[in-house]
């Protein structure tokens, strides 16, 4: 029930209850999709509101460059650009496949999935083992493109074009070959970009390459100045999206785009904003230097590297080391973020310039981040080591703190330290790091500077668990947290933390296609899906994605809760310029939750007129669903209609496996330890929401944390004993928990609810928000609006803070897990 206080006269609440929601989504979802037979009859887009189609990119020779495999059903038909163009036109798809379909495995010698990919797809039965190094397979690169396969997720295409390549312009960029719609590659072309991780040494690396970086173009480096010998994507991909080809993001100069964005009156209407590519760092000219022999071995080049800087920049180096060669990238490790900012910025024309020097030939540097490489680790492993063959002496040693640890004791999973979602690494240490999943192109403080024309945000996320400290003032990392919060994103939710399976895949392809592209590839994009399948996860992603390719991307994301509380506010204050200022004057709007808008006339009103603003200026528009756009029948037919003219993609609940490689991930992010079999057991138990199976993780480890005992299968099956079996699940409400917490602590509702912060009281209160978060789907604004009409951020907080409490206070968490047990017990007998 959304209750909009301040305006019950604009927006007329709609009910909807969670088991509503259930029963809706008893069915298959992707029948939803297919076309409807009454197509034709769709109102068409107002003149008034689309004056101006934006042209579609060339239909690419799809046939000629990618003849369909053997396994394909039948060829793709090819399309008019005004098929295209048609809102009701659906792209013709292969065959849906059956369930259980998982795509081939590329032909060639690439491997193109990440060993996360090879976890969530491949996983053997038996425990879970780290993925073995191989060699690097060193071949040419194949001359087709991965077969055309089907996607499990489902989709249809109004006016959107095909996907283009998944591409990493900017530095360390990887591009692969494209993901063809429906047959999953992007995070095929994802798994390629990581290539120039440490797992370049694996048998799986082979893609990424600088060779194979021309794809994205910048002021400084245009297209005609590729190197000979270079990959040019037409020699890989037959689909592609160049930067020219997208007209509407004009790739200007630099200076020019930023005097602009500093000199630009704010107006109502969206300003021309220009994107911009994140700049590469400028190259220094080489000195003239004697030339030496050319090496052929990295230790001889890294060698030559250090006796050929000067003593400052030297000592940036005294605890790295170069791993391995791989065609011409040289990966370099070093033990932390900032050492590898410095590598990668200050140092990086003369690394480069002498390892040129040293092979005779065009070398580039990869860097990738290894904690064993810090010095202090070292000895604190060393320690560790000998304090380990010493008995367990549980009583005298303080609880090990799982959460918020720098340098975890013993981890299960080993992780590189990183600043969470400021400046993530390029290049992930995946030698030392298997479980890493695809790696991304982050925000680098050299090479995206960042200039934002928004006002402060009202909120801001807060700081995410396991955060290191911020390096010092004014530094780039610290701006590009502060950039962040302007965006409004979750560092958290990044493309890099999002494990890829089949019941996502297609949907996180198109997800990494729209960050590429945005504003021509699919606008606007809507992913549906259950509640806690990962869709506000995607959103953030694309968020951040494009705001580390694009320099000053002004990207907002907002649920539809905040806009409609927005738009209420702006109307009761009479400040509409400045509400459609906040969302009409952005590159990427990210509109979660869209469902909330159904009822609300005036709100979608609104927001029909910010779409079409958006979407006339070649805006990206993302929207996510708890239903195909067909199904939100208290919706306006024009704006339903206006969803279908993009791409619609869905998120299926995950198979096993991915449920097992989302468990590793967090665990390995959290640094929980848990080993393979307890990550089954808890994916085996926790079946259809991932929220509840990253719930059930830290409550088993935090339960082996209070007890200092170690995390194995029976203690597991103690902790989540409770856990009922999918299928019967009772329905648990916000007025269940609120009532059980209440006469649990001797309190009323209204206390809960009110305003008074007695210590008891404000934890009573976030024990029942962190338990409607835990045991409903309700979302974060709407939990908020259940205790007194609280933002979402409070929310956050208290489902952060009691997390906390329960791994270091043992009557926290005993209380929580008594109100668990009568929350169910009361929903079961009802
Ligand atoms: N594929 C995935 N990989 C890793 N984590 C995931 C994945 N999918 C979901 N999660 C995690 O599950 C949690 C819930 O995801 P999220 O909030 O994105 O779901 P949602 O579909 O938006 O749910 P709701 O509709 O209730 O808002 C988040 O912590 C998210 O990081």
């Amino acid at each position: 029930m959304v209750e909009d206080h301040s305006a019950s006269a604009e927006v007329t609440p709609v009910e909807y209850t969670t088991a509503e929601y259930r029963t809706e989504h008893s069915g298959d979802g992707r029948q939803d999709l297919r076309p409807e037979p009454d197509a034709g009859l769709r109102p068409e887009p107002e003149a008034n509101f689309r004056t101006e189609v934006p042209p579609a990119p060339e239909p690419q020779p799809r046939a000629e460059t990618a003849p369909p495999a053997e396994s394909s059903p039948a060829p793709t038909p090819r399309l008019d650009p005004a098929d295209y163009l048609s809102p009701s036109l659906p792209i013709p798809m292969p065959e849906q496949p059956a369930p259980g379909y998982r795509p081939a495995p590329p032909p060639g010698p690439y491997a193109y999935r990440s060993e996360l990919e090879r976890a969530a797809t491949d996983l053997p039965a038996g425990p879970l083992q780290p993925p073995a190094l191989q060699p690097p397979a060193l071949q040419p690169p194949a001359p087709e493109p991965p077969a055309l396969q089907p996607p499990v997720g489902t989709a249809y295409f109004g006016a959107a074009p095909t996907i283009g390549n998944v591409r990493y312009p900017g530095e360390n960029t990887a591009w692969g070959s494209a993901p063809e719609w429906g047959t999953g590659s992007g995070d095929r072309a994802v798994s390629a970009a990581n290539e120039g991780d440490g797992r370049a040494d694996n048998a799986t690396s082979n893609q990424w390459s600088p060779d194979h970086r021309p794809t994205q173009q910048t002021a400084e480096q245009p297209a005609e100045t590729q190197t000979p010998g270079q990959h040019t994507p037409e020699q890989h991909a037959p689909i592609q999206h160049t930067p020219e080809q997208h007209a509407p993001i004009q790739h200007a100069p630099q200076q020019q785009s930023q005097q602009s964005q500093q000199q630009a009156p704010q107006q109502h209407l969206p300003q021309q904003h220009v994107l911009q590519p994140a700049p590469q760092p400028v190259q220094q000219p080489a000195p003239q230097q004697e030339v030496a022999a050319p090496v052929t071995d990295l230790g001889d080049a890294w060698t030559r590297v250090l006796a050929g800087l000067p003593p400052n920049q030297r000592a940036w180096l005294t605890n790295s080391r170069p791993v391995t060669l791989h065609e011409s990238t040289a990966i370099v490790a070093v033990p932390d973020d900032f050492t590898r900012g410095q590598l990668e910025t200050r140092l990086r024309p003369d690394l480069e310039r002498i390892l040129t020097e040293s092979f005779g030939r065009d070398i580039r540097i990869a860097v990738t981040v290894d904690p064993s490489l810090d010095p202090e680790l070292r000895e604190q492993q060393a320690a560790q080591q000998a304090a380990a063959q010493q008995p367990p002496q549980y009583t005298q040693q303080p609880p090990p703190q799982q959460h918020h640890q720098q340098h975890p004791q013993q981890p299960a999973v080993r992780e590189p330290l990183r600043t969470e979602g400021a400046y993530q690494p390029t290049i992930q240490s995946a030698l030392t790091d298997p479980d890493n999943g695809p790696q991304y192109n982050q925000p680098r403080p050299d090479a995206a500077p960042q200039h934002f024309q928004q006002p402060a945000p009202q909120q801001q996320f807060g700081q995410p668990m396991g955060s290191v400290a911020p390096p010092p003032n004014g530094s780039p990392t610290q701006s590009a947290t502060e950039a962040q919060g302007e965006a409004r994103l979750n560092p958290k939710y990044t493309f890099e933390t999002f494990v890829i399976g089949s019941s996502n895949r297609f949907a996180h392809a198109a997800a990494v296609a729209v960050a590429e592209a945005p504003g021509k590839a699919y606008n606007p994009q809507l992913i549906y899906g259950d509640s806690g399948l990962g869709k506000t996860h995607l959103l953030h992603a694309i968020g951040h994605y494009v705001r580390s390719l694009y320099t000053g991307a002004r990207v907002r994301y907002v649920s539809s809760e905040e806009f409609t509380n927005d738009f209420i506010n702006a109307i009761r204050d009479d400040k509409a310029s400045q509400f459609q200022r906040r969302y009409r004057d952005v590159d990427v709007l990210l509109i979660d939750d869209i469902q909330f808008l159904e009822g609300k006339i005036q709100t979608q009103e609104e927001f029909f007129h910010t779409f079409n603003t958006l979407h006339n200026a070649n805006k990206q528009i993302v929207i996510s669903s708890d239903r195909a756009p067909k199904r939100l029948e208290a919706l306006e037919d024009r704006l339903r209609n206006r969803f279908e003219w993009g791409l619609i993609t869905d998120i299926q609940p995950p198979d096993l496996e991915t449920r097992i490689a989302i468990l590793r991930k967090k665990a390995a992010t959290e640094r929980l330890t848990a080993p393979p079999e307890v990550l089954e057991f808890i994916a085996s138990k926790v079946q259809t929401n991932i929220r509840e199976l990253e719930g059930a993780l830290i409550r088993v480890t935090a339960f082996a944390s209070l007890n200092r005992q170690p995390v194995d299968l029976s203690l597991a099956e103690i902790v989540l004993k409770d856990l009922i079996p999918e299928g019967s699940k009772p329905e648990v409400t916000a007025s269940m928990i609120m009532g059980q917490t209440a006469s649990y602590f001797g309190l009323s509702i209204d206390d809960l609810c009110g305003s008074s912060r007695s210590r008891v009281l404000v934890t009573a209160r976030q024990i029942a928000m962190y338990l409607c978060r835990e045991l409903t789907d309700l979302s974060l604004p709407k939990i908020g609006q259940q205790f007194g009409g609280r933002d979402h951020t409070t929310v956050m907080h208290a489902e952060r803070k009691i997390r906390q409490l329960m791994s270091e206070r043992r009557s926290v968490f005993n209380q929580v897990t008594e109100l668990t047990n009568r929350i169910k017990h009361q929903a079961k007998q009802q």
